[in-house]
């Protein structure tokens, strides 16, 4: 029987430190996401930022968190829901960092009887950080725990098309009222090294602004090639004149160089050149989130307005909104339905 496992990266259980230090902890200690060997990686992270960084990571998440719990979560469960109401197999959640666990979430379907598995990272661009550190520890759980299950990886949608069109109309209904004069597509920053590291032809990605341009089979695990196309793709859907938009990258975290443009800087040198209405989208998640809510909808305004800025219009992700939850629900049935196991994306 077939079923799927929706993916997201997680969040704290609850705004104390001492959760968020526990949440930081497994996040950080990903060989995936800090990829130093482990004794560096262990001293960088144990040692020096969970002393640090947990306080002021609960006081950001104090600022956005819900009722319910964490927005991320929260709006991953209502995503969750809302597709099982459009398709017809089982449909579980988990997160790849704290609770609901990958290794629950497979459980939940193994006991449904499931044993094809249809395995849904929740990010539209690959990356190291995200999507294939989801793979690899998925596959290590089926073949300790559920060795007859058969996973199947839903790609990178970055460039499907259904994706592109519910981004671009998820722009355009925010905007088409304001008369805003540059949008931003800001993603989440990775380190340029995550880049080169999953260059499959080792020689392909220079990050100098050019190589992302030019095709390649590096592309289909390049982090910034599939961010630059998303981009791409919706300016030409929404018609966008050039210099009325640009790509920038953000929550970059230590001393080493990240993707860039920075997003902050970018805010502050729109303002500072004289746009005084810009919008802002955020398409590397598909969740409302830590960086979305508060670096982006909160610090971000703050940087524009402090720099001449006006009006700051921020998009909200696809959440469970209804043309979303119709697209995935297309796409998992598509697969559902297939003799085969092969993707479908
Ligand atoms: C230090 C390295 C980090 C890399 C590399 C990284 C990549 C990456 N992350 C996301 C998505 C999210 N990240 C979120 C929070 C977050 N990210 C990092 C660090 C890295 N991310 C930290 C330390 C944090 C925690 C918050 C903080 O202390 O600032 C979130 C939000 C989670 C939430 O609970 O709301 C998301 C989502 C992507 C897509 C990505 C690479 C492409
Ligand atoms: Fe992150
Ligand atoms: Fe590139």
């Amino acid at each position: 029987m077939k079923g799927v496992l929706l993916v997201n990266l997680g969040s704290p259980k609850s705004t104390n430190p001492k959760d968020v230090k526990t949440y930081l902890g497994e996040f950080l200690m990903d060989e995936r996401v800090i990829d130093l060997p482990y004794i560096l990686r262990a001293i960088l992270v144990k040692g020096i930022v969970l002393n640090t960084r947990p306080k002021k990571s609960a006081e950001a998440y104090a600022k956005i968190w819900w009722d319910e719990g964490s927005p991320l979560i929260v709006l991953s469960e209502r995503l969750q829901e809302k597709i099982d109401e459009f398709t017809s197999v089982p449909i579980a959640l988990a997160m790849r960092y704290g609770e609901p666990s990958i290794h629950n979430g497979m459980k939940e379907l193994h006991d449904k009887g499931v044993d094809d598995v249809l395995l849904v990272p929740l990010y539209p661009q690959f990356a190291m950080a995200t999507t294939e550190t989801i793979v690899v520890l998925a596959e290590q759980l089926r073949n300790e725990h559920f060795p007859q299950m058969n996973l199947t990886v839903l790609p990178p949608f970055y460039n499907h098309p259904d994706y592109v069109t519910v981004l671009a109309r998820s722009i355009i209904e925010k905007i088409e009222n304001t008369d805003y004069e540059h949008l931003l597509f800001s993603y989440h920053g990775v380190p340029e090294r995550h880049i080169r590291k999953s260059d499959i032809t080792k020689s392909h990605c220079k990050i100098d602004g050019s190589c992302c341009q030019t095709p390649s089979k590096a592309h289909q695990f390049c982090y910034r090639h599939q961010c630059f196309e998303t981009t791409r793709l919706v300016a030409e859907k929404l018609n966008l004149k050039e210099g009325t938009y640009s790509t920038s990258f953000q929550s970059r975290l230590g001393f080493d160089p990240w993707l860039k443009p920075y997003t902050d800087r970018t805010i502050e040198k729109l303002a500072q050149n004289g746009i005084k209405k810009m919008a802002i989208a955020t398409p590397a998640f598909v969740s409302d989130c830590l960086e979305t809510l508060e670096e982006i909808a909160m610090e971000g305004e703050e940087i524009f307005e402090e720099n001449g800025g006006e009006e700051f219009t921020f998009i909200p992700c696809l959440n469970d909104r209804e043309d979303w939850v119709k697209t995935m629900s297309r796409w998992i049935d598509e697969w559902a339905h297939k003799e085969t196991t092969e993707t479908i994306v």
